[in-house]
């Protein structure tokens, strides 16, 4: 089921990919241009992330460049989900290094306005571009590393957790965490599974029923993140680390399907929760998120 499904995801999407550009409400990759296509390396820009490939290495690095906090807005998770199709469509690149160009965030998770007063309409296709962000990162055929060089919480975290692999600058004042039920929201569960998958079953309870923020250190003994570094080793921790990813046998390893990669395990979950915005329209008219109720009191 898990080959099957990288498969169609590196094979299948060129019609999705037409779709969200014609979606996207700004013009989604009209604004992805070209800026630099020297020898080996290439760059294209949107308004909220940089993407820069090396040609020779097969490897991305995907910068969240949306200040002040990198928060998750339909716009932002539009570019991001269509950024990483691209990647995903192109055969020579292998991995992805996600970070942020913002000191001290990584990323603020959802953004908070998308939800404040906002249509059922608007919810929905807003909770959908959060479940088509987090299908694309958690089901990519690429290897994909999180360069976390600042806080991270609940939709932020979600982000790192989608990758194979998390690396946060050692510094104490960063935190990490699904701190959902903090705001008076219970994570999704596939926002639990994804936590439960890298920290196990009662890390993940006691961190979703308390809402916990790790500070770094804390978040390396949890599992939560994998390595800590210092601030200005994270992005060059994480090329170090993706180049020796990809020299273990993948594609050709004997046994696996050859156009795909092995970086995932058990994608099962996907398929149970590819619609939810019935239920995010129920969470709007319900008011049922807490800073909606308030915003419309
Ligand atoms: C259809 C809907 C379905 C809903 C189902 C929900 C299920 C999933 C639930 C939740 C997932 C989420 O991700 S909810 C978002 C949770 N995020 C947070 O709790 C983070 C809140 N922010 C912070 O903790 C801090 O801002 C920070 C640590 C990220 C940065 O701190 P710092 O001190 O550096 O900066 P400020 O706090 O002063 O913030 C600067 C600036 O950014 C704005 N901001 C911060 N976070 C968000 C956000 N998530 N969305 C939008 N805007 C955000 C903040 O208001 C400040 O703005 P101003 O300068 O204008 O005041």
């Amino acid at each position: 089921m898990a080959t099957l499904l990288k498969h169609s995801a590196k094979y299948a999407l060129s019609g999705r990919l037409a779709r969200l550009c014609v979606h996207s409400r700004h013009g989604g990759l009209q604004c992805l241009q070209p800026c630099l296509l020297p020898h080996q390396r290439s760059a294209s820009t949107g308004s909220k992330i940089l993407v820069e490939m090396d040609n020779s290495t097969g490897i991305a690095v995907l910068t969240m460049k949306s200040p002040p906090v990198n928060s998750l807005s339909l716009d932002f998770l539009t570019e991001f989900s269509i950024s990483l199709e691209k990647l995903e469509l192109d055969r020579g690149c292998r991995g992805v290094i996600l970070t942020s160009a913002l000191p001290k965030i990584f990323s603020a998770g959802l953004d908070i306005m998308e939800m404040c007063g906002k249509s059922p309409e608007h919810c929905g296709e807003f909770w959908k571009a959060v479940q088509e962000m987090w299908l694309r990162l958690y089901g990519s055929s690429m290897i994909t590393i999180a360069a976390i060089n600042g806080s991270s919480p609940a939709g932020g975290c979600l982000m790192a957790l989608a990758c194979d692999y998390r690396i946060m600058a050692e510094n104490p004042k960063y935190s990490i965490g699904l701190n959902e039920t903090q705001l008076g929201i219970v994570a999704p569960f596939w926002f639990k599974d994804t936590l439960v998958n890298t920290v196990g079953n009662r890390v993940a309870e006691l961190s979703l029923q308390l809402g916990l923020l790790y500070s770094a250190p804390d978040a390396l003994r949890t599992g939560l993140v994998d390595l800590l570094v210092p601030e200005d080793k994270v992005l060059s921790t994480a090329s170090q680390t993706m180049t020796q990813w990809l020299a273990i046998p993948g594609e050709n390893a004997i046994g696996s399907n050859p156009r795909v990669s092995s970086s995932k395990v058990d994608l099962t979950p996907k398929v149970h929760m590819v619609d939810l915005s019935h239920s995010s329209e129920s969470m709007c008219s319900l008011n049922w998120i807490p800073w909606t109720c308030s915003n419309r009191a």
